[in-house]
């Protein structure tokens, strides 16, 4: 059974039981541009405990690097680019280190800027994206657009993810990519999340676009890299020796049962669902012991607000 965290001496004791905190980010720090209540307060008291904060998500519209100038946007300050880990760089360094795609092939993307950085910053072309010659905005889509029937011959793969400038033009390019050559070229997804947290409300997420070619072509994904693919999480305890000899010394902080609390259970973290994203509370007290998260609160910041008490 979950504990719910409501006073100060379960925080205290729960501050001295962890040495690394894993943060997911869309639902538990901020929602968009919207910072949740008292997680600077937070992430500073946990600095000041020397705790080793780390950052995992899967929201693929957004580079590292974007991710640093978001934080500090937020007056968050003191954040690496080694803290911080993204769907869109899990998927990126698949391509280079997985699947080995040759650096004269290019990858052709349903997403954002953030994936194209990722790949390119590994040496990759990308063709997609955010090619402002994909935008139909106002314009009739036109089934004879030459882009259709002008396929690059030089795409070795596809990387699907979330992107909020979606059109009927770009699913049919990805789709007419996914079937090219007897399907044989590999299709890489970033994530699987159904819905995206917006404030007070779930819109479309990265899993149901993806899930939309992905019918329509008549294939799943070859991979799928972001939580709770335990590649992000490999990744960490390379990083962080004191968590990869004892798991149990970390705590894996998120919103979304079936990615960030598989992502910590696989990875034999323990686990705090936060309130504020995708979950219910209703839902959390039905759930199986061997699902259920160790902890759940209502929000990232009675961490701070409790311990403080
Ligand atoms: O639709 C999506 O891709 C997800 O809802 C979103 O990006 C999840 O981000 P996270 O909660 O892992 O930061
Ligand atoms: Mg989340």
């Amino acid at each position: 059974m979950s504990v719910k965290l409501t006073n100060s001496e379960q925080i205290h004791n729960l501050l001295d039981q962890y040495d690394y905190f894993l943060f997911d980010c869309d639902g538990v720090l901020w929602l968009g541009d919207h910072l949740l209540p008292s997680v600077p307060e937070t992430l500073d008291l946990l600095k000041k405990l020397n705790k080793k904060c780390i950052f995992v998500t899967n929201n693929s519209t957004k580079a590292r690097d974007d991710y640093l100038s978001k934080f500090r946007k937020l007056g968050i300050e003191g954040i690496t680019k080694d803290e911080v880990f993204g769907s869109s760089y899990a998927s990126a360094v698949y391509v280079d280190k997985i699947l080995k795609l040759s650096k004269d092939k290019k990858v052709w993307v349903l997403g954002e800027e953030g994936i194209e950085k990722e790949l390119k910053e590994l040496g990759y072309t990308t063709v997609g994206g955010s090619d402002p010659l994909l935008v139909e905005d106002g314009v009739k889509f036109n089934p004879d657009h030459p882009a259709l029937s002008n396929l690059d011959e030089q795409v070795g793969a596809v990387l699907a993810g979330l992107t909020f400038n979606l059109n009927y033009l770009k699913l049919s390019l990805t789709m007419q990519y996914l079937l090219k050559d007897n399907k044989s070229i590999p299709f890489i997804a970033t994530n699987i999340d159904s819905t995206f947290p917006s404030k007070g409300k779930l819109l479309i997420g990265a899993g149901s676009i993806i899930e939309t070619v992905s019918f329509a072509s008549g294939r799943q994904p070859d991979a799928v890299c972001g939580k709770p693919n335990q590649a992000m999480m490999n990744s960490i305890k390379a990083d962080n020796e004191g968590l990869r000899t004892n798991p149990k010394r970390g705590l894996m902080i998120g919103d979304r049962l079936n990615t960030d609390m598989k992502f910590g259970r696989d990875g034999g973290l323990d686990t705090l669902l936060v309130l504020t994203g995708i979950e219910t509370e209703e839902n959390v007290l039905k759930l199986q012991q061997d699902v259920a998260p160790t902890y759940y609160a209502e929000k990232i910041g009675d961490l701070f607000e409790y311990y403080k008490k």
